[in-house]
C-alpha cells in the first residue's frame, strides 16, 4: 500500500505548497493533547504522506521519537487493538504453521528487504505479555532505523508473531485484534520458530533480524539458538549500557580518585536485560586487565527475591552465572540491606519497579560515593526506578544520571542538570546500517562491542565539558554514521562481511561512503510498504 500521495495532488488548491504543509502538520500535531492522540495522527500521517512524516521527525527529533518511540510506544501497544487504523507491518500467526513461506512471500518489498524487527509481544518494554498489539514496537523500532541511521523505509519489515497471549484481558476483550488463545508450550513454540527462521532465510537471504521484547528464557534461548545460522541480534541484552557506563565511570572514579576499574555494580533486575546488560559490561573490567573472575566479581544481580546468591534452590539457568558465593546467611532481600553488603558506585535498574529507588536509597548510594552512577533503565516512565528530579535532588546535584526512556533538563539550586537516556535506540540504529552495509554473515559479539565503545567515544567536547554520558539525540545520524564505521570494521576483522569492496577503503572514504548511503526523505519511491 503506498501512502496516497498522488490524490493528494488532485484535492489540494494550485498555491498549496509542501513547506507550508509541513508546518500545517506540526500544528496539527501540536494541537493534540495525549501523547496518543500524537502517534495515533503521526501514524495518519505517516500513511497518507511518509515523506513530510519523515522529515518532521528529522526535523523534530527530540519531540517526536518519544512519541514513536518509549514512553508513548508503551501507550499505543496496550492500547492498539482499541486505536488500530490500517494495516500496518506483518502479523504471523501460530495458525500459518506449515506455510508461514507464502504469507512472507506476500510482503511486498520481497527482496529489498533488508531489516526486520520480530517480536512476539510477550514482553512489550516493561507492560508484560501484550500479545498482538506487540507490533508498534517493531514499527517504532524501525522508524528509528530510518530517522537515526538513514535506512531506506521499503527495505524494513515489522513482524509480530501472534502466538496468543497469557493476558485474559486481551482474550476477553471484543476488539482484540490478535488469536483469543494462550501462548503454546515450549515444543510447540521452537518448532513454530524453527519454520519462522527457515523460512525467513528462504524468502529474505539478505535480511537482518533483530529480536525484540521477547519474554526473557525465549529472548537468550532464541538468540543463541539461531544468530549462527542467521543473520540475527536482539538488542534487549545489548550494548548502550556500556557506552554510558563507560562515560559515567570516568566520572565517577575522577570525583573519587579512585582508579577506573574500581567500581562495583549492583544490578537491580536480573531478566534478559538485566543479565545481558552484565554480561556486556564485563567487556569494561576486561579491557582494564581484569580477568574473567575478577570482572565478574564486581557485578551483583538482584532479582525478585533478593540478592541473588549460588546456593539458591531452583535458580534460573540465566541467573546462575553472576550468582555470589561471598555471601552466605539469611536471603538479604532489602535492597538498602543489599547495598549495605555490596557497597556499589554503581546502581542499575532493569526491573520494572516504579520508584523501586527511594528517597533512602538514593540518599545511601550518595553517602557512599561522591558521584553515585545511578541508571534507572526500565521502559516506558510509568516504570522507571527513580525520577531524575528526585535523583538529582536527593543526591544534592552528584548523581550521574542516565534513564531508560527521556527526563527533561531540571534546575536545582540555580545550575541546570541534564539527563542522560541509556536506550538501545541510540545503538541500534548504527549497529544496523554497519550490517548491512558491510553484509554481514552474522552479528558477532565484537561489532556489538565495538559499537558500544563507538557510541561512548562519539561525545563532543561540549558534550564531555557538559559531563554527559551520553551524546545528544539530536546528533543520532552522526552517530549512527560513527557506530556504523566500527561496525563494519568489526565484521571485516571477524572475517563476517560480505561487502569484500569496503576492505580496501581508506577510513575517510568509508566514513563518506557510509553518510552518502543515508536515506533523506526526498525519495518518493522508497515508500512504506
Ligand atoms: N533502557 C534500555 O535500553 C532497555 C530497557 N529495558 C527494560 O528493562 C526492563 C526489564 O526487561 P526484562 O529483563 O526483559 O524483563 P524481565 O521481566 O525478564 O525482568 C525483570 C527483572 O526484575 C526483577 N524484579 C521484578 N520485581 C522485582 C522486585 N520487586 N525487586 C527486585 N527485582 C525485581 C525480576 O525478578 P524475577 O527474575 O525474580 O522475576 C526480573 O529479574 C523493562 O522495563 C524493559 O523496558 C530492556 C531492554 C533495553
Ligand atoms: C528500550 C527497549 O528495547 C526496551 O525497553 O525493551
Ligand atoms: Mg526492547
Amino acid at each position: 500500500m503506498a501512502p496516497g500521495t498522488a490524490s493528494l495532488a488532485l484535492r489540494t488548491p494550485p498555491y498549496f505548497c509542501q513547506t507550508d504543509h509541513r508546518q500545517r502538520c506540526l500544528a496539527q500535531l501540536r494541537s493534540k493533547v495525549s501523547g496518543l492522540e500524537k502517534y495515533i495522527y503521526l501514524n495518519g500521517l505517516k500513511e497518507r504522506d511518509f515523506i513530510i512524516f519523515y522529515e518532521l521527525v528529522l526535523a523534530n527529533v527530540l519531540e517526536l521519537i518519544p512519541i514513536l518511540y518509549t514512553p508513548t510506544v508503551g501507550d499505543a501497544c496496550s492500547n492498539y487493538s482499541h486505536i488500530w487504523r490500517h494495516s500496518e507491518g506483518l502479523y504471523i500467526s501460530i495458525e500459518h504453521k506449515g506455510h508461514i513461506r507464502d504469507v512472507l512471500r506476500a510482503w511486498p518489498a520481497g527482496q529489498l528487504a533488508r531489516i526486520a524487527v520480530v517480536t512476539d509481544g510477550s514482553r512489550i518494554l516493561g507492560l508484560g505479555d501484550l500479545g498482538a498489539n506487540g507490533l508498534p514496537i517493531a514499527i517504532g523500532k524501525l522508524d528509528l532505523y530510518i530517522v537515526g541511521a538513514g535506512v531506506r523505509p521499503s527495505t524494513t519489515v515489522p513482524i509480530c508473531l501472534d502466538l496468543g497471549t497469557n493476558t485474559q484481558k486481551f482474550i476477553d476483550d471484543p476488539l482484540y485484534l490478535g488469536l483469543r488463545r494462550k501462548r503454546p508450550d515450549t515444543e510447540e513454540m521452537d518448532a513454530f520458530m524453527q519454520e519462522f527462521i527457515d523460512s525467513m532465510k528462504e524468502i529474505f537471504p539478505h535480511l537482518l533480524v533483530q529480536f525484540e521484547d521477547f519474554s526473557t528464557d525465549n529472548a537468550f534461548r532464541y538468540l543463541d539458538l539461531f544468530r549462527t545460522k542467521y543473520c540475527v541480534f536482539n538488542d534487549d541484552v545489548g550494548a548502550v549500557v556500556l557506552s554510558g557506563f563507560i562515560n559515567a565511570a570516568k566520572l565517577s572514579s575522577q570525583a573519587a580518585g579512585t582508579p577506573l576499574h574500581d567500581q562495583r555494580i549492583l544490578f537491580f533486575g536480573a531478566g534478559s536485560a538485566g543479565i545481558g546488560v552484565a554480561k556486556q559490561l564485563m567487556s569494561f573490567f576486561t579491557v582494564l586487565g581484569l580477568s574473567e573472575e575478577e570482572a565478574k566479581n564486581r557485578i551483583y544481580t538482584v532479582d525478585s527475591k533478593g540478592l541473588i546468591t549460588a546456593d539458591r534452590k531452583g535458580l534460573q539457568a540465566h541467573k546462575t552465572y553472576f550468582a555470589r558465593t561471598d555471601y552466605t546467611g539469611p536471603p538479604l532481600t532489602s535492597l538498602i540491606d543489599i547495598i549495605r553488603f555490596v557497597k556499589p558506585t554503581a546502581l542499575l535498574g532493569l526491573s520494572t519497579i516504579r520508584n523501586a529507588f527511594t528517597e533512602e536509597v538514593v540518599r545511601l548510594m550518595a553517602k557512599m560515593n561522591k558521584r553515585p552512577i545511578i541508571f534507572p533503565l526500565s521502559n516506558p516512565v510509568a516504570l522507571c526506578e527513580v525520577d531524575f528530579a528526585d535523583a538529582v535532588q536527593w543526591t544534592n546535584g552528584s548523581v550521574i544520571f542516565a534513564s531508560g526512556s527521556p527526563y527533561k533538563s531540571v534546575e536545582f539550586k540555580g545550575k541546570t542538570y541534564e539527563p542522560g537516556q541509556g536506550n538501545n535506540m541510540y545503538i541500534f540504529p548504527g549497529l544496523g546500517l554497519g550490517t548491512i552495509l558491510s553484509k554481514a554473515k552474522h552479528v558477532t559479539d565484537s561489532m556489538v562491542e565495538r559499537a558500544s565503545i563507538a557510541l561512548s567515544d562519539s561525545l563532543t567536547r561540549e558534550e564531555k565539558e557538559a559531563q554527559l554520558v551520553y551524546p545528544r539525540l539530536g546528533r543520532i545520524r552522526d552517530i549512527s554514521v560513527e557506530i556504523a564505521f566500527a561496525v563494519i570494521r568489526a565484521a571485516q576483522k571477524d572475517g563476517v562481511d560480505g561487502n569484500t569492496l569496503f576492505r580496501n577503503l581508506s577510513d575517510d572514504v568509508l566514513f563518506d561512503t557510509i553518510k552518502s548511503k543515508q536515506w533523506m526523505p526526498i525519495d518518493r519511491r522508497s515508500s512504506v510498504l
